[in-house]
């Protein structure tokens, strides 16, 4: 990758929309959380548990994320992690986050769901008076479950509605189709919120089809297998449905074999509104600027689709008209002064 595109990536102020807390645990911050609650890993170092960072699918994945993040036990927990993350992004010029939390993973293991919110809000919060950057919560719910126990969660976040901006929803995705939360998620829109969904990462492009048709999303997670169906790749394009991608873990989670194979760009030239995020940037590889290196490098990304990317990422955000302005702006701001002026 030429130097300059870069810096332009260092440089360039971004939105994150898909990333998950727990994800962010880097070994170090795990370790120091597991010796201060007393809660036994399996794993004698750090360089052990990063060791055991190899994945052939979604699944083994979830399985080691699942086991980390028994660390967090207080609301201290959930606030340091937050803050860990935001204090990172924002030094890859990340202006704007919307960052996942999953609340089933904690409430089922008996964490109150209050100490979970008030920890991450207290970062978010903190992170807007003090970082220069906004963010926004969204409760993600774990499809493994069933339809009720989603609901569950829709009930103990109500006193909290004024303080998240959405509901997501993760986990397995075979054999967890959209249809199971239909209603859940007929809920949450009902109720205001906005909604996203994780859908063809592992699963086909059909299961990309219902999440927009049944759960009538703002914005799909991954969505990459939608390549299958050129019609459903030129829907997405004709109806601007935002794809929040992660390169780093598509690779990891062998979604796609090679970077060079992913399908990004193919998307983004075929109008697709793709944005580039982490997901879970500590098992994966990297947060936000390294996502973007590894894309431009093997797709032969152009300066205008860096561009396109970034510009995507902050008009797919959940942020009022005047935030969103700001944002681009910034972006438009910090393009002129490093190129001379906008893509065309
Ligand atoms: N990439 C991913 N897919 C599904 N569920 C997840 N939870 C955390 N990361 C996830
Ligand atoms: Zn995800």
């Amino acid at each position: 990758m030429p130097l300059d595109l870069n810096r332009l990536i260092d440089r360039m102020p971004k939105a994150e929309l898909h990333m998950h807390l727990e994800g962010s645990l880097e070994p170090e911050l795990l370790f120091a959380l597991a010796r201060r609650n007393g809660v036994e890993i399996g794993f004698d170092s750090e360089e052990a548990l990063r060791a055991a960072y190899s994945f052939t699918k979604l699944q083994d994945f979830l399985d080691i994320f699942y086991a980390g993040l028994r660390v967090l036990r207080t609301e201290r927990d959930f606030h340091e992690m937050t803050l860990a993350y935001l204090r990172r992004v924002r030094q890859d010029n990340v202006l704007h986050a919307e960052v996942f939390i999953s609340p089933q993973a904690h409430t089922r293991r008996g964490i109150p769901f209050e100490a979970m919110f008030e920890g991450v809000d207290s970062a978010l919060r903190q992170a807007e008076r003090d970082l220069g950057m906004t963010a926004g919560l969204i409760l993600g719910f774990q499809r493994q479950f069933d339809e009720s126990d989603a609901f569950d969660v829709v009930r103990q976040a109500k006193p909290y509605a004024d303080r998240f901006v959405g509901f997501g929803m993760g986990g397995p995705e075979l054999g967890n189709p959209p249809a199971k939360f239909a209603r859940v998620f007929a809920a949450c829109r009902a109720a205001g919120h906005k909604v996203v969904a994780h859908a063809g990462e592992e699963g086909p492009a059909q299961f990309v089809c219902d999440a927009v048709d049944l759960l009538k999303l703002d914005r799909v997670d991954h969505g990459v297998r939608c390549a299958d169906d050129p019609e459903l790749v030129k829907r997405l394009a004709g109806e601007g449905v935002p794809l929040t991608v992660c390169p780093c873990s598509n690779i990891k989670l062998r979604v796609f074999d090679r970077m060079q194979d992913h399908n990004l760009a193919t998307l983004l030239r075929a109008g697709v509104k793709v944005t580039i995020n982490s997901d879970d940037p500590s098992y994966f590889g990297g947060y936000m600027n390294e996502n973007f290196r590894q894309a431009a490098t093997a797709l032969d990304l152009t300066e205008a689709e860096l561009y396109r990317l970034a510009r995507n990422g902050m008009e797919a955000a959940f942020v009022t008209p005047a935030r969103r302005a700001e944002l681009l702006a910034a972006l438009d701001g910090a393009w002129r002064d490093e190129t001379g002026g906008l893509p065309a």
